[in-house]
């Protein structure tokens, strides 16, 4: 349990070169989460291309054995998922155990709430920190009994419901993974599951009820969506072509951005506009990143990006824009305070319950490497250098391999090396990365400190 990777300490400097090069960003993790999970409950075999396998997504796949479905890994990214059908998962035998993932645990606890079963969950001490009341409130209403450690935190003890009701409730926060949560739940409930959210988010989850053949209807209601889902449908499988992760693609491209006379190509990444936002964002900051190829793979929009390195200028974030790149600010910040100018990104509460309190981790990133900032309210403020930032800190990630990433990138533009305290984590998402790096900028620019 809880089987913590050892902390390992990698430093980032500044290459001799400019970044260059072709690479291919691992799966999408999101996707890829939710591929295992529908495999599972649909009826045949799901072949799965591309999925990311990182210790996150590892975890889904552990957790989906354990409730009954028959997981093969073939190699490559090449996944099969023999599925048990809605209704169809057995009774785990032991504690299941998310790791590092709140979207691994927040969509099981949906999953778990609309089957006859009794389950116990936990987490490694980072998961066991965050909240799980806004998925098990809304979930008790199918009739599913959660008990909780103290704050609504893992770990946690469901008995699902035998004939669960149909949700119909207001995300009152912007959070793809509730919203799942309550949808995952409705297709094992008779009747009509409707779900609104007052902004949008990531749909991979309404995509792929679609795409394994259920019925749902999205309306939209300002910055928002109503979702109904009509439940007990036969999911029926259906292959799953898994792009890259544009959150995961954020690391190099701005890395590249940053790196003076680069230019790289980051082949196939995911670009559902729900996801895209820094994308856009680092468009009005003057980023000459050009989608090259743009197509539509396994139903979601993908591209190749060439990124070349460019003068960044500062930008005003605006609040709405926050699901759309809610991963994506640490990175953010490190663009922001090479930039010329002050950058300042609105409405950043959510950043408080990710695998680190992110708002803080960032503003302690920017402080150890002599970057001016304010948290002002739920914004971040960045001074921005117009140049490469003083750098020289040690990053403290609590357990984040978001807070890692960024750091290490952050080195590789900054006037001296930055290290990270910890880069273990990075393994949840980003297998390889210190390796790709180091490939794009040809040697040796993540290393022992
Ligand atoms: O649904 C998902 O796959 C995710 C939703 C987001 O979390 P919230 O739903 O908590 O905003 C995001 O931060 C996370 O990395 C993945
Ligand atoms: C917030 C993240 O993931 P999760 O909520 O699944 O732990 C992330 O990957 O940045």
């Amino acid at each position: 349990m809880h089987d913590t990777p050892a902390a390992r300490l990698l430093a980032a400097r500044a290459p001799a070169r400019p970044l260059s090069g072709k690479a291919a960003v691992p799966g999408d993790k999101s996707i890829s989460h939710r591929a295992l999970m529908f495999g599972a409950l649909a009826v045949g075999t799901t072949e799965i291309t591309g999925l990311l396998e990182g210790e996150d997504v590892l975890r889904t796949a552990a957790a989906m054995r354990a409730l009954g479905a028959t997981v093969q890994n073939l190699g490559g990214g090449h996944w099969r998922v023999a599925g048990r059908g809605i209704g169809g998962l057995v009774e785990p035998e032991d504690v299941l155990d998310m790791g590092n993932s709140g979207t691994a645990a927040r969509l099981l606890c949906g999953l778990l709430a609309g089957h006859k079963l009794f389950a116990v969950m936990t987490g490694d001490a980072s998961l066991r920190k965050r909240p799980m009341k806004r998925v098990t409130e809304p979930l008790s209403a199918t009739g599913a009994r959660f008990a909780t450690r103290a704050g609504g935190r893992l770990p946690l003890a469901v008995e699902g419901a035998a004939d669960p009701l149909p949700l119909d409730y207001r995300v009152p926060v912007p959070s793809a993974q509730v919203k799942s949560a309550c949808l995952l739940a409705g297709l094992c409930a008779r009747g009509i599951t409707r779900v609104v959210e007052p902004e949008a988010t990531r749909d991979h989850t309404e995509n792929m009820l679609r795409h394994f053949g259920a019925t749902v209807e999205v309306g939209i209601e300002g910055h928002g969506r109503v979702i109904e889902l009509t439940g007990q449908p036969e999911l029926v499988a259906a292959p799953v072509v898994v792009p890259g992760d544009p959150s995961s693609a954020a690391f190099p491209a701005v890395a590249a951005l940053l790196v003076p006379g680069s230019e790289i190509l980051l082949r196939g990444v995911g670009m559902n506009p729900l996801r895209a936002g820094l994308f856009a964002t680092l468009a009005e900051m003057g980023a000459d990143i050009t989608r090259l190829d743009e197509r539509i793979e396994g139903g979601e929009p993908v591209a190749d990006l060439r990124v070349k390195a460019s003068a960044l200028r500062a930008v005003d974030v605006p609040p709405e824009r926050a699901p759309s790149m809610i991963d994506e600010y640490p990175i953010l910040a490190v663009a922001a305070a090479a930039a010329a100018g002050t950058t300042r990104m609105r409405g950043l509460k959510e950043l408080r319950v990710k695998e680190s309190d992110r708002l803080a981790a960032t503003a302690a990133l920017l402080e150890a490497n002599g970057i001016r900032f304010a948290i002002e309210g739920d914004d971040l403020v960045v001074h921005g250098a117009g140049g490469p930032p003083p750098g020289g800190g040690t990053v403290v990630t609590h357990m984040d391999h978001r807070i890692a990433m960024s750091a290490l990138v952050l080195g590789l533009a900054a006037q001296r090396p930055v290290t990270a305290d910890d880069a273990a984590f990075i393994e949840t998402s980003f297998p390889g990365f210190a390796a790709l790096m180091n490939r794009l900028a040809g040697g040796e620019a993540l290393g022992a400190p």
